[in-house]
């Protein structure tokens, strides 16, 4: 799949069976492909999360679902799941694995992505040769027991002018459709969101809203950067 890992990153969906709410997963990620979301993350974790053959079941449909809407299908934490249903690419922790050698796994055609919660985390990320960075917690998360201490959007600001200017960076956390206007503001390309879609009364609606957000907030920053440089030249 050739498509800018920027672009992609723009309304990023992370989702396994126990987020769901109403709808089964299948539903869910079917309406926030509807919604509009431009990369989807197969987590299946947490208590009652699916094993074996269950899970392989599980992440076979909702791979198929990403490739009917041409959305890269990407794997949290395990590399052999991901190899088995044929991922675009692997997303790891700072605690998960050696991302040198889950390169080797995974081979350069795909995508790796490295949790980062520090600017120090986010430069060996990209010396590890990751290909997009999730930064977070943006906002204080119920989804996810053991996060680190929140870090706020003011750390994605921090990364691009410690010299990551154009690195692919995502926000992930508590992010919803309320401050994730901030997320990008501080210059993230996208918003990683697991409840806000997940367990959105419509998740079609929570998905669209995300991206029109996402889309307005990169024609306001190219016009902030157009009218800094109109000044400038004055
Ligand atoms: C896009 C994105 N960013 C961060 C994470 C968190 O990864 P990790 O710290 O390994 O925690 P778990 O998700 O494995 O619990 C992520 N999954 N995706
Ligand atoms: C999976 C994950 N990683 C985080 C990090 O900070 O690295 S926070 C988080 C949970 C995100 O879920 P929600 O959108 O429901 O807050
Ligand atoms: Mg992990």
């Amino acid at each position: 799949m050739i498509m800018k890992i920027g672009d992609a990153l723009k309304v990023y969906f992370v989702m396994g069976s126990t987020n769901c709410r109403d709808l089964d997963p299948e539903k869910t990620l079917y309406e926030a492909l509807e919604g509009g979301v431009t990369l989807f993350q197969f987590r299946e974790k947490g208590v009652g999360c699916l094993v074996g053959h269950e899970c392989i079941y599980l992440g076979n449909s909702l791979r198929k679902l990403c490739k009917q809407y041409k959305v890269p299908f990407i794997v949290n934490d395990d590399i052999e799941l991901a190899i088995e249903l044929g991922a675009d690419g692997v997303h790891i922790g700072q605690d998960d694995r050696d991302p040198l050698l889950t390169r080797k796994q995974i081979g350069h055609d795909k995508w790796l992505g490295i949790s980062t919660h520090s600017v120090e985390e986010a430069k060996q990320a990209v010396k590890d040769g990751a290909n997009y960075i999730g930064v977070g917690p943006m906002y204080s998360t119920k989804t996810k027991a053991d996060a680190h201490a929140v870090v706020g959007p003011e750390l994605i600001t921090q990364i691009r002018t410690s010299g990551l200017s154009d690195f692919p960076i995502v926000g992930i956390g508590g992010i919803t459709l309320e401050n994730a206007t901030n997320v990008y503001k501080a210059g993230a390309n996208g918003v990683a969101i697991i409840s806000g879609i997940s367990q959105a009364k419509s998740p079609e609606q929570a998905a669209a809203a995300f991206r029109k957000i996402g889309e307005d907030s990169k024609s306001k920053s190219l016009q902030d950067f157009c009218s800094k440089l109109q000044k400038s030249s004055q």
